[in-house]
């Protein structure tokens, strides 16, 4: 560009960076200065540097704005779908101290799972059951002993943790348990029918029991995670003297850390495929879950809760309107016998969407039956999203008068 010179004698030049001289040639002409406006650039002139430099910051600002949005939403997303958010990290175990095997007496084997033995037994006087880990299931022990060492975990309806240790120089490894006199729900069910009222109190325990275990609880400070059971079977919940039913066996248990209203679990339990064959959900039987959202482990849980309902009412003398009781059967094991296949579970659950069979005549005079449907009903629903939680399970069920 070219400026105006004062003296006509002058001549102008342009130099970089928009500057511009007037150059004369008459005697100390230089000592005339004149300053001129300063010359304001032209935007065109502007250089790269300059336009990324107001660019970039906004478009980080603009960045961090969508970021704080998104995760605004899903925190209230959250917020609505479980009720409640916990604003910490959770991690609080209760302090178990280690127990010493000479301090128990062993009587005999109650039961045989696939990683351990279970043995009535006697610490201080007191009658207990000890679940005997070989050295070569010490994650399950671990994994067990994690969910029974969490604090709050205490419910009327889950086993009594006493407390664990090793013996034998480490090689096993044991959990001592409250003794539930009548042992599992499933021989509880084959040796015995029962009257209405006693079913009402082993389904109200059992859904109870479940409701507890999925709750997310903060009380004195402490806090208990929501945890998914994973194995609920009758061959997994126990019988106490008192007609009563607790949860036990939480070796494929899954326990749902709550951060920030998220929850996750741990990386090395993500295994969809646990638990027993014919009490999985059909979205469970054909690997069709979402593993990024732990809920689909709760909502398995409540279509085993299903299940469970319905062994525990097949042998109610009440709903069999005054017919003989049938034999206790798992379920489908009329359909597909004792141990199914995995195929012929699909086939039949997943496929053919049948479900454990409601005799027509159940409770036909009897108040409530048609509560009892809905119940089963909504609990194993295909839908894993239309099914119950084990809370309102427990709700309903305790509309119903004993
Ligand atoms: N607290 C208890 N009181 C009485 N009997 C119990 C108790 N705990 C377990 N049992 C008996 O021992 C059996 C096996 O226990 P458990 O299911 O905990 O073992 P497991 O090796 O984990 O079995 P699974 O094969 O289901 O994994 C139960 O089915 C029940 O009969």
């Amino acid at each position: 560009f070219q400026i105006e010179c004062p003296e006509s004698s002058c001549f102008s030049s342009s130099h970089k960076n928009n500057m511009a001289s007037c150059s004369c040639n008459t005697d100390f002409c230089n000592a005339n200065l004149t300053w001129l406006a300063p010359l304001s650039p032209s935007p065109s002139s502007w250089g790269v540097s300059s336009v990324c430099a107001l660019v970039i910051p906004l478009a980080l600002l603009l960045i961090l704005c969508v970021c704080m949005c998104l995760r605004f939403i899903r925190d209230g997303v959250a917020k609505l779908a479980y009720g409640r958010v916990t604003p910490q990290c959770s991690c609080h175990t209760s302090q178990s101290s280690d127990l010493d095997l000479s301090s128990i007496e062993l009587h005999q084997v109650l039961g045989q799972g696939h990683f351990a033995s279970v043995w009535s037994g006697c610490l201080r006087g007191v009658p207990v059951a000890v679940k005997v880990f070989p050295a070569s299931y010490k994650q399950e022990f671990l994994r067990e002993k994690k969910v029974y060492s969490l604090a709050l975990l205490d419910h009327a309806a889950v086993v009594h943790f006493l407390g664990a240790g090793s013996a034998w120089q480490n090689r096993d490894h044991f959990l001592v348990l409250e003794l539930a006199t009548h042992g599992s729900l499933r021989s509880f069910l084959c040796q015995n029918s029962s009257s209405w009222a006693c079913s009402l109190r082993l389904a109200r325990s059992l859904s109870q029991g479940l409701a507890f275990l999925h709750s997310d609880l903060q009380r004195n400070g402490k806090h208990k995670p929501s945890v998914a059971h994973g194995d609920l079977s009758s061959s997994n919940a126990v019988v106490r003297a008192d007609g009563s039913c607790a949860l036990c066996d939480f070796g494929c248990s899954t326990i749902l850390y709550s951060c920030y209203g998220q929850q996750h679990r741990d990386i090395s339990q993500v295994n969809t495929q646990v638990g027993t064959l014919c009490y999985m959900s059909p979205e469970v039987l054909e690997g069709y879950v979402n593993l990024g959202n732990s809920r689909y482990l709760l909502q398995g849980d409540v279509y085993a809760l299903g299940l469970l309902l319905w062994e525990v009412w097949t042998r109610c003398h009440e709903l069999s309107s005054g017919g003989a009781v049938p034999e206790h059967q798992l379920p489908y094991e009329a359909e597909l016998g004792v141990s199914p296949s995995q195929e012929d579970l699909v086939r039949l659950v997943s496929e053919c969407r049948e479900r454990p069979n409601v005799p027509k005549q159940w409770g036909q005079t009897f108040q409530g039956i048609h509560t009892i449907r809905e119940i089963l009903e909504d609990c194993w629903d295909h839908d894993p999203e239309a099914r119950l939680t084990a809370q309102c399970t427990a709700d309903r069920l305790a509309t119903l008068l004993p």
